[in-house]
């Protein structure tokens, strides 16, 4: 069996892959190590023989993260590392190692499901991001926003009166007219701006492809914006993708 592990910002989403047939065994999304470990460890059957890992963390954490993972299952590890050039896709940045390898990683499982077609990759984590790719796989270039999550918590830790729960937060995105009470005001607020973002995002794609590409969404928050693109594929594990064809195992 394979762990793969996204190491984000907030979250670490993993999952367990059954060897031979890649197939699904487990999966699931903590909020650090420890809660990693015991998820693991709470798994019947499951026989671990190699780890693969992306982090956007410090090297410091992502360090201690593959030695704790080394250490409890006496597996290796292997972590995905910047690129120039990988899978066809040239890294757009000018310092190629200074891209997010959680964004290099969904631009590579994008352009590899858009069968080497021009894709547009959007991430709505922590941070959104979005990533344009050419039809000859050259990237040029992104935006990065702040995601849901830190939108609502500036204006929760920058304002005096805006306070709530995540219960009453979840309840307020069923729907997006014009809040009556502060927490739908701020969620439908927040969510509407991250659905300009998309279409802001759209239209700068279409102004260089027309209508020949392919839109590809990912992320904890993509169902929050995935209605006002009715063309895009929501992957969910994008990033995973891109992972399997960075790290293979022969
Ligand atoms: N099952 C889930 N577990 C955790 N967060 C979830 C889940 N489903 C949706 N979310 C939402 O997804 C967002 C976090 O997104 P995600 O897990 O993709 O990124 P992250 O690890 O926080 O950051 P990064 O962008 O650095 O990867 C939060 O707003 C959270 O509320
Ligand atoms: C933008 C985030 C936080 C998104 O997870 C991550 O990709 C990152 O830390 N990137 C490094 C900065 C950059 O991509 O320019
Ligand atoms: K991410």
């Amino acid at each position: 069996m394979i762990l793969e592990l996204d190491c984000g910002n907030s979250f670490i989403k993993w999952r367990v892959l059954k060897a031979a047939l890649g197939s699904l065994f487990s999966e699931g999304v903590v909020d650090s190590d420890l809660a990693l470990l015991d998820s693991l460890k709470a798994l019947n059957g499951l026989e671990l023989r190699k780890c693969r890992v992306v982090s956007v963390r410090t090297a410091e954490e992502t360090d201690a993260l593959i030695a704790i993972i080394e250490r409890e299952f006496g597996i290796s590890v292997v972590c995905a590392k910047p690129a120039r050039e990988m899978s066809g896709v040239k890294n757009g940045y000018e310092e190629y190692e200074r891209l997010g390898l959680d964004r290099w990683l969904a631009m590579l499982g994008g352009f590899h499901l858009a069968s080497g077609g021009a894709c547009l990759v959007l991430d709505f984590g922590t941070a959104v991001t979005a990533d344009f790719i050419a039809a000859g796989g050259e990237h040029l270039g992104g935006f990065i926003c702040p995601g849901m999550p830190l939108m609502r918590n500036q204006l929760r830790t920058h304002t005096r009166k805006i306070r709530y729960g995540d219960l009453a937060a979840e309840r307020a995105l069923s729907s997006n007219a014009p809040g009556r009470t502060t927490v739908e005001a701020v969620e439908r607020g927040c969510s509407l701006m991250l659905r300009g973002f998309v279409l802001t995002q759209l239209e700068l794609a279409r102004s260089y492809w027309r209508e020949d590409f392919a839109v590809f969404i990912t992320g904890g928050d993509a169902e929050l914006v995935a209605a006002v693109a009715p063309e895009a594929r929501v992957v969910p594990d994008l990033v995973f993708v891109g992972l399997a064809m960075a790290c293979p195992f022969s």
